[in-house]
């Protein structure tokens, strides 16, 4: 390691004295002939694909390049219809033309920049030139990426090096070669050494002599260009970057690496110094791109200013001026050797191909484009009117020539290449947007799969729900209407399990929800994505158009087999019902037949028995023909929701507390005030909220404690509470009669668990003789909770409660009477209508009873009496 102390050293070389060759010189009048202008332009970033930014920089080939083309609009259609054009307050495209020394497209390699840039220059620096390499651009377009690079893709500098050192073996045998390197950073207009970081700046000499010097530098001895990378990467990390908006690792500093090559020929014993400095200038974008404010606001003016002063050299440089204003700032002070004079010197310019960027990209090609003198402008050129007229007439005769040599060269690449390279990069831009839009679709398709199993998993589990709901019904049915044992297992058991099933369902219901609803979000993410992709790709390329097509087939194929899928499931699973059910009804015409037979053999089965068993036969005969109509039945709303699967936007699971929840109608099934009247039932609509008791007109109070909410909460499926009698019972008719429950409605009547105890109670009258009270049970259709077709809505409540007092049969005959039948509801064993048995009961108790006795027991009884199945001969004989 050289370590000059104190002694400034020289970054630059003037005059012959001392033995040392001074560098050769060209003069400030060709400058223009020793800048060289690459512009290199990076792929575009992840940030910018997820913006979907348009590209505005078309490299046409290694000389040329178009900012801001022109777009071609074209018509887009999707699914036939054609799509408005989005861009109408678009501004109109620049179109400017820049021709470069060089332009590197997105593909090209650090390697491949070397190749037009540092490589040639080093056969320069062997003869004797200062050489320098600047990298110019915006944040993040590329700078640090270009001249440092990465382990994976080694910078520029380390590979001018490693091919230093390459050239100086072929030289050894001539000359002897000593290296040593400096690296440093010029940061809010103070010098740095970065390879021995210190605080205090370093301190910027000049003189006669020397030229520019860096008092203190330390000058690294370097045999390889392995040493440089870890160099190097020491360096970098006592850089000052700050992240900004645009660029998390922003450098914003301007960094200088300079490589001192002292040749000594062995034969002459001459020396020669000549000097190499690669510098990566800090970010030229305006302050507003990077959002920085205070230090860091100081910091972008810091940087603007030197790279301002450094374009005015570059200006000046190019327009032959005598006067060059290095002064101006401590970064072109510092390159005063490596500019102009006696340096060769070669400028990259990096740009961001993204519309993000543009102002940025447009700044740095005019910026390198003064560089390079050069522009081609279909709209203009950029000429500095303050020019001189015979430097006027100079310059536009160099243009109108290279015009001229580069129409030659276009019109040839067109004959040559029209054909073959502008479709290679539409090729390669089409395969991109192809990659781009399978990318999507398959994020796409794969939520869209995860959401239609979903759904179906929820429309089975609905339909599930219902038969299950319609198959208990119909249990609860039949229990009631046959004998009291029967009514009390569906009390005990099947309403408590019934219970469990639909809290289950509604636990299940809830998950499934809320899983469809966050599927649903990032599937209609996927899908904006996708569609917002394939619109730009169209729009770009209507070669596309098909591709884009075929990708919306695909995703209405997947819907198709979804709901094929759904549907072949939902049948099996009706069919499965369907078998059952007809298994059970072709056993219950016989069944009929034997017990009406029966009864006829006893010669108690009245006329209109007879009657409606002949009718019931006609009806089953006729079941069993099959109707070949296809006429529309009209499919329930609840249906409908089941069998179809239309993605549509879900709610946020469903809605079980909603304040329309106070508000629901229930519909409330009771007795009229008269108990006996009950075959007069008429609903009562009442508006009531959850919770408040309602007065029947009975005088009894049922409390209302029904809703999704406390069937998922409390377990409590049972509704209709009943919290008060605001009187014991009378003694109530001591009838039976099932006519109330209508047997074609499924979704009919079952004795609320609970109840039964309670109603059971005996009631002590005046005369302290207990009396049997009739069993009453409130009757629920809690069972029919259903949900509406519309996916979007919120659960509805349909007739969640309808309570009803209905007398109920007595257990069966009173202790020391013979057993009854054991089967049917009226009849006992020898087939005398139980309500006889249970009217002689009724009768003997209303003996001892009889003042209590209301007159509604009374009229009842009247009825049971006048009942055409229930009036016994012996009875109506003696009336
Ligand atoms: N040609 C390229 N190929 C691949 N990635 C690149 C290329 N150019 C730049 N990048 C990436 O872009 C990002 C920004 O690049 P870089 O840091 O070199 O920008 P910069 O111009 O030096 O920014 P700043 O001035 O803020 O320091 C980095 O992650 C880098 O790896």
């Amino acid at each position: 390691m050289v370590k000059i102390e104190k002694r400034p050293v020289a970054t630059g070389f003037k005059g012959s004295g001392g033995g040392i060759v001074p560098s050769k010189c060209g003069s400030t009048q060709n400058m223009a002939a020793n800048i060289k202008v690459v512009v290199r332009v990076r792929p575009l970033n992840e940030k910018e694909l997820d913006l979907n930014s348009r590209v505005v920089v078309d490299v046409v080939d290694d000389k040329m390049l178009v900012f801001d083309p022109k777009e071609e609009i074209r018509p887009f259609f999707y699914q036939g219809v054609q799509q408005p054009n989005k861009n109408f307050l678009k501004r109109a495209n620049k179109e400017l033309k820049f021709v470069f020394d060089n332009v590197c497209g997105q593909e090209a390699s650090n390697k491949d920049v070397f190749e037009t840039t540092t490589k040639d220059m080093l056969a320069a620096l062997m003869e004797g030139y200062n050489c320098s390499v600047f990298v110019y651009g915006a944040t993040g377009a590329g700078k640090t990426f270009t001249m440092i690079g990465s382990n994976e893709h080694p910078g520029i500098t380390y590979l001018t090096m490693e091919h230093l050192f390459y050239t100086i073996n072929q030289f050894e045998k001539e000359r002897e070669f000593d290296i040593g390197v400096s690296y440093i950073e010029v940061y809010n207009e103070n010098v740095y050494d970065l390879l021995k970081p210190s605080k205090t700046p370093l301190q910027l000499r000049e003189d006669s002599k020397y030229g520019v010097m860096v008092a203190g530098l330390t000058l690294n001895n370097i045999k390889t260009a392995r040493e440089l990378l870890n160099m190097l990467e020491n360096g970098n990390k006592n850089r000052t970057q700050h992240p900004t908006d645009a660029n998390a690792e922003s450098s914003r500093s301007h960094a200088v690496f300079q490589v001192y090559v002292k040749m000594r020929y062995k034969t002459s014993s001459q020396l020669r110094l000549v000097k190499l400095s690669m510098i990566d200038l800090a970010g030229s974008e305006r302050a507003s791109a990077t959002g920085c404010v205070g230090e860091r606001f100081k910091e972008g003016a810091n940087i603007n200013k030197s790279l301002l002063s450094l374009g005015n050299c570059i200006n000046k440089l190019a327009d032959g001026s005598n006067y060059i204003p290095y002064r101006d700032s401590k970064l072109t002070r510092l390159l005063k050797d490596s500019l102009g004079g006696n340096c060769k010197t070669v400028m990259i310019a990096n740009v961001s191909p993204s519309s993000v960027s543009y102002e940025d990209t447009y700044n740095t090609l005019k910026y390198a484009a003064r560089a390079n003198k050069i522009q081609l402008s279909i709209k203009k050129n950029i000429v500095d009117g303050d020019m001189r007229l015979s430097q006027y007439v100079k310059i536009n005769e160099e243009l109108k020539k290279k015009v001229k040599e580069l129409e030659a060269k276009l019109s040839l690449s067109s004959v040559k290449n029209v054909s073959k390279e502008p479709d290679m990069v539409k090729e390669k831009a089409i395969k991109e947007w192809r990659r781009r839009i399978i990318d999507c679709d398959s994020v796409h398709a794969s939520l869209e799969t995860e959401l239609l199993n979903l759904m179906s998993r929820q429309r089975v589990l609905a339909l599930r729900q219902r038969l299950r709901t319609r198959a208990f019904s119909h249990v609860a049915d039949l229990a009631h209407r046959s004998s009291y044992e029967a009514m009390e297992q569906v009390c005990n058991e099947d309403i408590p399990r019934q219970e469990r099933a639909a809290e289950s369902y509604i636990k299940q219901t809830v998950h499934l929800d809320s899983q469809i609803m966050s599927t649903w979000t990032k599937w209609d993410d996927s899908r904006k994505r996708l569609h917002v992709v394939c619109n730009q790709a169209v729009s770009d390329f209507t070669e596309l158009a098909d591709f884009v097509e075929n990708i919306h087939l695909k995703s209405e194929l997947r819907h198709i087999k979804a709901r094929d899928n759904l549907r072949y499931k939902l049948l099996s699973i009706e069919n499965e019902e369907i078998n059952a059910f007809t298994e059970y009804m072709s056993e219950m015409p016989s069944m009929l037949k034997k017990l009406y037979l029966t009864l006829k053999g006893y010669d108690k089965a009245p006329p209109a028995l007879t009657a409606e068993y002949i009718e019931i036969m006609k009806k089953a005969k006729l079941a069993k023909a099959i109707t070949w109509s296809d006429k529309d039945s009209e499919i329930d709303s609840n249906f409908k929701f089941i069998s179809s699967l239309d993605i549509q936007k879900p709610t946020t699971a469903i809605d079980y507390d909603k304040k329309d929840e106070g508000n629901m109608t229930i519909d409330i099934m009771t007795d009229s005030d008269d108990l006996t009247d009950i075959e007069n039932r008429e609903p009562i609509k009442v508006l009531k909220r959850k919770g408040t008791p309602i007065k029947l007109p009975n005088n009894e109070t049922i409390l209302i404690n029904d809703s999704f909410e406390s069937l998922d909460a409390t377990r409590n499926l049972n509704s209709a509470k009943k919290i008060k009698r605001e009187k014991e019972f009378d003694i109530a008719p001591d009838i039976e009669n099932y006519n109330v429950v209508d047997p074609n409605d499924l979704n009919s009547t079952f004795v609320l668990a609970g109840k039964m105890d309670a109603l059971r109670k005996p009631i002590k009258t005046e005369s302290k003789v207990e009396v049997q009270p009739v069993k009453r049970g409130l009757v629920d259709r809690t069972n029919t909770i259903q949900r509406t077709i519309n996916f979007g809505d919120k659960a509805k409540l349909v007739k969640p409660v309808v309570g009803k007092a209905i007398p109920f049969r007595r257990p069966g005959p009173q202790p020391g009477a013979p057993r009854g039948p054991g089967f049917g509801s009226s009849l006992s064993r020898d087939g005398t209508p139980l309500q006889r048995n249970v009217q002689d009961a009724s009768r003997t108790k209303t003996n001892v009873t009889q003042k209590s006795v209301g007159f509604k027991a009374v009229r009842a009884r009247e009825r049971v009496q006048n009942h055409p199945y229930s009036r016994p001969p012996a009875l109506a004989a003696r009336k």
